[in-house]
């Protein structure tokens, strides 16, 4: 069928990575989190599993995503699909970097999460379509983020407390999208810690430096949070920056409620990319992170970019540079 069609036509004895499979299921596996999303889709995905040839494995728990991705490159797994949504290929990913196996693995996104935000960023409509993607569809080496020692696919959040990215609503998010946690966390301004920020930025070949204080930092690896949000360039070593610098209280209030302080040349917002960042708490507090969804916090945090580094199988609307699309 086409390319974002719904019938694998190739897996039982073929293999383009140049593998020998082993038995009916060799090197395809699903990592499933059974919790994600609704939590109904557990039947579907292990129907689909036997039909294009994939093992499945289920998470029992909170972590468990990045063990059993480690189990994964320990049985030669080379196709390895993800039922979950974005915590779940954090997880994973996590996994595939600490066996140091990002280059043998290519991963797929079966998007059965809440907001699933890496397959709509790469072009995975549902379940069905993931699995025959990563058989017949295109496969991309896209950045990974670090931060620290930690991986992020999606976004990392500087500065946002936990209680705000839980705080927004499921309705707010499909009303304003990817500035809806961002709206709620202005609107609890003052919880904010300002940021020191130390930005070194590369833009069109030319390095520039932003250094100031901020109240939080937006940085997408394969999302941009700018305009109107959508997929951001994953290839080119670079992040999609957004930075709301410090600001008095109502001015915060005031452009948010006009629901374009990420619009076209506000005062206090800087967009750019960057291949590195480094973010740190003025009074030598803590700052929260969000990485992919995943709360931390942490005193200071390089984030840099590994160019390139995972191999994903992405969907046809998927564009390696979407700003000359
Ligand atoms: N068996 C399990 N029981 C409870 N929680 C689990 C289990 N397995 C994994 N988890 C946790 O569930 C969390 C949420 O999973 P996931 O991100 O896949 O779904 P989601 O939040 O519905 O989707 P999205 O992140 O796309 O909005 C993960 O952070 C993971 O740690």
């Amino acid at each position: 069928m086409n390319e974002n069609g719904h019938r694998s036509t190739r897996s039982q004895n073929e293999d383009e990575d140049g593998s020998r499979l082993v038995g009916a299921n060799g090197h395809r596996r699903v990592v499933m989190n059974p919790t994600s999303g609704s939590g109904d889709h557990t039947d579907r995905i292990h129907a689909l599993a036997d039909e294009y040839g994939y093992d499945v494995v289920e998470t029992s728990g909170p972590g468990d995503g990045t063990a059993l991705a480690q189990a994964a490159v320990d049985d030669d797994i080379r196709r390895l699909a993800v039922a979950g949504g974005d915590g779940t290929l954090h997880e994973v990913v996590t996994g595939l970097l600490e066996a140091d196996a990002l280059g043998d693995v290519t991963v797929g996104i079966l998007p059965v999460g809440t907001a699933n935000i890496f397959a709509r960023n790469v072009g995975v409509d549902d379940a069905e379509a993931g699995f025959n993607l990563l058989e017949n569809g295109e496969r991309r080496r896209i950045d990974l983020g670090m931060a620290g020692e930690e991986p992020f696919v999606v976004s990392t959040v500087a500065g946002l407390t936990a209680e705000t990215s839980a705080a927004t609503s499921a309705s707010l998010k499909e009303r304003i999208g990817s500035l809806a946690f961002l709206y709620t966390g202005i609107k609890k301004t003052m919880e904010f810690e300002s940021l020191h920020l130390d930005v070194e930025a590369i833009s069109q070949g030319e390095e520039t430096t932003w250094t100031g204080e901020a109240l939080c930092a937006l940085v997408g690896n394969v999302r941009q949070f700018a305009k109107e949000g959508g997929q951001s360039n994953a290839e080119d070593g670079l992040f999609d920056v957004v930075i709301v610098e410090e600001m008095p209280p109502q001015n915060v209030v005031a452009e948010a409620a006009a629901h374009r302080v990420l619009g076209k040349g506000t005062e206090h917002v800087v967009h750019l990319r960057a291949s590195q960042l480094t973010v740190e708490g003025l009074t030598n507090e803590t700052v929260a992170y969000s990485l992919d969804g995943e709360v931390s916090e942490h005193e200071q945090l390089v984030l840099h970019s590994k160019p390139q580094a995972l191999s994903v199988a992405v969907g046809p609307s998927y564009e390696a540079n979407p700003d000359s699309a």
